[in-house]
C-alpha cells in the first residue's frame, strides 16, 4: 500500500529550487534513505515531506490526502518527524518529553490518560530507554537523546517516520542501535521510515531503497545493492581519492602513489597488509590473486595493480609472467604469509623470481617456514612476526 507519494515535487527556498522533479513512492513498512553530498538538498526534501516547508512545485500525498490540506491532528497521527536540530527544552524529564508526543491524542490541556502513560512507557521500552525516564533530557548524551526522540515520535503511533540524519553525533554502537530500532519498526510494526544518512555502508546494509540526491535532482533510486555501484558513489560524492566497494560495503582510501611494493598474498592475508602499506603512502602491486578472494577486492578498492586469476583455476604461467613483469618496478616485496595450495602454488615460483632481484624483502612467515618454502640463498628478508612488527619496520622506512 502506498503511504506517501510525491508527484513532480520541487523543493527549495524563496523561489530558488534546490531539488526538482522528485517522484517518490513510499510503501507501508518501507525503509527509504536519501543519500547525497553536503548541501545537495536531503534535509530540504525531508522538511517538505514533513510538511514544514511548502513545495515550490508539485504535490506531496500522505495516504492519498494532500499533505498541506490535512488537519494538524490527523497529520501528527499519521506522520512523526525527528530533525537534527538540537533541542534544549529546559528542565524536563525524558518521560515528559516522550509523553509530549501523545499530543494528537490528548485533550486541550494535554492531560495524559492511563493509556497515554502506558504508550509512553511502551515507546521508551521499545528504544531501550526505560531506565532514562526520570533523567533530565538536557543531561543525556547524544546517543541517548536520539533514542528518546525516536520514542517521542513512536508514541504518536505514526504510519510514517521522517528522520534527518538520525546517526549524526553517534558513536558506532549507538549508530547501530538506532538503525536496528528503526529497522525493527519498519519490519515488525509496518512503519514507513524515510531518513537521510551520510554513511553509505549503513545505507547499503539497512535500507530497502535509496535515493541519490545530487545537482538538484534525484540522480538514481532503487535497491542499494543495485544503485550503490563504485562508479555511482564516485560520481555522487565526487570521490577521487577513495573507492567504494559494494562487495565490501565500505570505502577504501586510494593509493597515494609512493614507492612501489609487491605484495605476495591470497586467502585474505593481503587485505591488512595493503591497508597498512596504503596508510604509509606506498603503491601496491599484488598477485596472482584469485578473483573471488577478499584480497582481490580490497587490493582493487585501494587502487592497487592487481593481477587476478579466474576463480577456482590454477594460476596460469602467463599471469605469473605478468605479475613478475609488474613486480620488476617494485622496490620492496612483502610476503604476507599466504597459504599455499594446488591452485596458487605458482605464486611460490613468482616469489622466487621477484626475490632474486635486488629488493628489500619483508616476510610475515617465520625464518624456518620462509627458508623451507623458498629455499633461497642470499636473500635476507626482514622477518616480521605479525602485522604490528611490519608496521613498525615500514614506519621507519622512506615513503
Ligand atoms: N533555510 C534556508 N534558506 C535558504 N537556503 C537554505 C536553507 N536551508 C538550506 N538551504 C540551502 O539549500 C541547499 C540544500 O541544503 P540542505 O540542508 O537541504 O542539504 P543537505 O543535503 O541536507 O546537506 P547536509 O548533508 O550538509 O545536511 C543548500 O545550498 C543550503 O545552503
Amino acid at each position: 500500500m502506498n503511504v506517501m507519494q510525491t508527484k513532480e515535487l520541487s523543493v527549495g527556498y524563496d523561489g530558488r529550487t534546490v531539488v526538482a522533479d522528485i517522484n517518490l513512492e513510499a510503501l507501508k513498512g518501507q525503509f527509504i534513505c536519501l543519500l547525497g553530498p553536503n548541501g545537495s538538498g536531503k534535509s530540504t526534501i525531508l522538511r517538505c515531506l514533513a510538511g514544514l516547508l511548502a513545495p515550490l512545485h508539485g504535490s506531496v500525498f500522505l495516504k492519498d490526502n494532500l499533505l498541506y490540506h490535512m488537519e494538524p491532528k490527523d497529520l501528527s497521527r499519521t506522520m512523526a518527524v525527528v530533525l537534527t536540530e538540537r533541542l534544549s527544552p529546559g528542565l524536563i524529564t525524558v518521560f515528559e518529553i516522550v509523553a509530549m508526543g501523545r499530543y494528537p491524542y490528548t485533550d486541550f490541556f494535554g492531560h495524559l490518560s492511563r493509556e497515554d502513560e502506558e504508550k509512553t512507557w511502551e515507546a521508551l521500552c521499545l528504544v531501550g530507554a526505560r531506565d532514562l525516564a526520570e533523567r533530565y533530557f538536557n543531561e543525556l548524551s547524544d546517543g541517548e537523546r536520539q533514542k528518546v526522540l525516536i520514542a517521542r515520535a513512536l508514541v504518536q503511533e505514526p504510519e510514517v517516520i521522517i528522520l534527518d540524519e538520525p546517526t549524526t553525533y553517534l558513536d558506532v554502537k549507538h549508530r547501530l542501535e538506532v538503525m536496528e530500532i528503526l529497522r525493527e519498526l519498519s519490519r515488525r510494526k509496518g512503519i514507513t521510515v524515510i531518513l537521510s544518512l551520510h554513511e553509505i555502508d549503513i545505507a547499503l546494509k539497512s535500507c530497502e531503497t535509496v535515493l541519490l540526491v545530487k545537482n538538484g535532482k534525484i540522480l538514481a533510486s532503487g535497491p542499494p545493492e543495485e544503485i550503490l555501484t563504485e562508479e555511482m558513489v564516485a560520481e555522487v560524492y565526487g570521490i577521487e581519492s577513495a573507492h567504494f566497494s559494494s562487495c565490501l560495503g565500505g570505502i577504501e582510501m586510494s593509493n597515494s602513489g609512493g614507492a612501489q611494493v609487491f605484495v605476495l598474498a591470497g586467502a585474505g592475508s593481503g587485505a591488512p597488509v595493503y591497508r597498512l602499506l596504503n596508510k604509509y603512502g606506498f603503491s601496491i602491486i599484488t598477485g596472482v590473486i584469485h578473483e573471488n578472494d577478499i584480497d582481490y577486492y580490497v587490493g582493487r578498492a585501494l587502487g592497487g595493480a592487481v593481477v587476478g586469476e579466474q576463480p577456482f583455476e590454477e594460476i596460469s604461467l602467463s599471469n605469473v609472467d605478468q605479475a613478475a613483469s609488474l613486480g620488476r618496478q617494485a622496490e620492496y616485496i612483502v610476503d604476507a604469509g599466504y597459504p599455499i595450495g594446488s591452485l596458487n602454488r605458482r605464486n611460490v615460483e613468482l616469489a622466487r623470481r621477484l626475490m632474486a632481484q635486488d629488493k628489500v624483502i619483508y616476510s610475515l612467515r617465520s625464518r624456518q617456514e620462509f627458508e623451507a618454502l623458498y629455499g633461497l640463498d642470499g636473500s635476507r628478508p626482514f622477518y616480521c612476526p605479525n602485522i604490528g612488527a611490519l608496521a613498525q619496520r615500514l614506519s621507519r622506512r622512506e615513503k
